[in-house]
């Protein structure tokens, strides 16, 4: 079996990569940067290490990979493959929906591989196989979508791993945190599709991305902009100043009412679910950067991500909004010149002031409490 995926950066090789391999496929990358594909190429196999204690080492093989610049290559692997995954960042999508489409029409169209095709995005986002799909189908004509409708799956997931940025002399080795949860919806798959040994498939997938996005990325994205504006890098040395860490404690308790109130979960589980995700943030072998957590602030006060949607939704429901707000002001904060999207929401600011420019990205209107609140927290910081 052959799986195509996409992305060979931290996610794809020290999580997706490593699990598809385990399940018995033939891992084939899709990257565009080419130091990368030329060493998977070369080596077809790289290590995967815990970050515990013992520095437990996977060594994973049969991968090699392709240039994601390559639109006739990456199509002919999407042709061929019986599984196609990615882990691009969601704003990617967009960028790779052209190869998956070419190799649609060539797979759809022969009417030799009529056979059902599932595509996974395992990015942080509420339905990046949706949104993927969206992509896809912009770009193809009506007898190839209709085709799709009955061969090509899109099933939505839920990824969760912690991997940092990768500081090695071998550019192909990858330190993870031992724990790891994929959740695939399971009323998204074709009816005779094969289960991926490690992926867990459920029936409804929205309490599990709402949670995992809601708390782990919620609680991260705190921990990085509040840890930012206190001058720490790393998010193990924020979490470490208690102040800091109430601060993300009480981000999660706003999340958690509403996650508990929407998806009914039981209030002292979720309380022990954001210990466990507290814990996993201060895993002592792990080094987190502040700038890979914080990466892309315009995506993270997007409407639909992990500091508004919950935060709109608490707001709606009468909770308390002061810690997600605080994480909005604090995001606001994030002056990383080399990150493209800070430098823009920094502009912004400059421009039009941070009432103006939180309007802009977040969508909320300037006279919003929740917008108000949290301009109230920037001019405090
Ligand atoms: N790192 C984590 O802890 C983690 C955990 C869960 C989910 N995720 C999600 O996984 C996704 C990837 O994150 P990451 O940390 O692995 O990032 P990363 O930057 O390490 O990896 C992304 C990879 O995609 C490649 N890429 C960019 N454009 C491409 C294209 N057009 N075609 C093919 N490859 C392309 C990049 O070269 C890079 O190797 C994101 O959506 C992220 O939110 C990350
Ligand atoms: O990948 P992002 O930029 O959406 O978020 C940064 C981190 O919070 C994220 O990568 C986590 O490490 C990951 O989601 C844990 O499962």
């Amino acid at each position: 079996m052959k799986a195509l995926h996409f992305g060979a950066g931290n996610i794809g090789r020290g999580f997706i990569g490593l699990i598809l391999s385990r399940a018995g496929y033939n891992v084939m990358f899709s990257d565009v940067n080419q130091e990368l594909v030329k060493a998977l190429q070369q080596r077809g196999q790289y290590t995967v290490e815990l970050a515990n204690e013992s520095k437990d080492t996977e060594t994973v093989t049969g991968v090699s990979a392709i240039d994601g610049t390559q639109l006739e290559t990456v199509a002919q692997n999407v042709a061929e493959a019986d599984l196609v995954t990615t882990a691009v960042g969601v704003g990617i999508l967009k960028h790779i929906a052209p190869g998956i489409a070419k190799g649609l029409e060539a797979r759809l169209n022969t009417g030799l591989v009529q056979k059902p095709l599932h595509i996974i995005a395992c990015e942080n986002a509420i339905g990046a196989s949706t949104q993927l799909k969206e992509h896809v189908y912009a770009l193809l004509e009506e007898p190839v979508r209709a085709l799709a409708d009955q061969y090509v799956y899109f099933p939505d997931s839920a990824v969760d791993r912690i991997v940092p940025i990768q500081h090695h002399e071998d550019s192909l080795h990858v330190q993870v945190e031992p724990f790891y949860e994929w959740v695939v919806d399971r009323s998204q798959l074709a009816p005779a599709f094969l289960p991926i040994e490690g992926v867990l498939y459920v029936d409804d997938l929205e309490p599990y991305i709402e949670r995992k996005l809601f708390t782990v990325n919620t609680g991260h994205c705190c921990a990085a902009y509040i840890g930012y504006v206190n001058g720490y890098d790393t998010i193990q040395k924020a979490i470490a100043d208690e102040k800091v860490k109430s601060l993300v404690y009480g981000a999660l308790q706003e999340t958690g009412e509403v996650l508990v109130k929407r998806f009914g979960f039981n209030p002292e589980d979720h309380q022990q679910y954001i210990s466990k995700i507290l814990g996993r943030f201060v895993n002592p072998h792990l080094t987190d950067e502040v700038t890979r957590v914080g990466r892309s602030p315009l995506r993270k006060l997007s409407p639909n991500d992990r500091l508004v949607r919950p935060a709109l939704q608490a707001y709606e429901y009468g909770m308390e909004t002061t810690n997600l707000a605080r994480g909005m002001a604090a995001a606001c904060k994030f002056d990383v010149s080399d990150d493209p999207e800070a430098a823009e929401l920094q502009d912004l600011i400059k421009q039009k002031g941070i009432a103006a420019a939180l309007s802009h990205y977040t969508s909320m209107d300037e006279q919003h409490p929740v917008l108000k609140q949290a301009v109230e927290h920037y001019h405090q910081m």
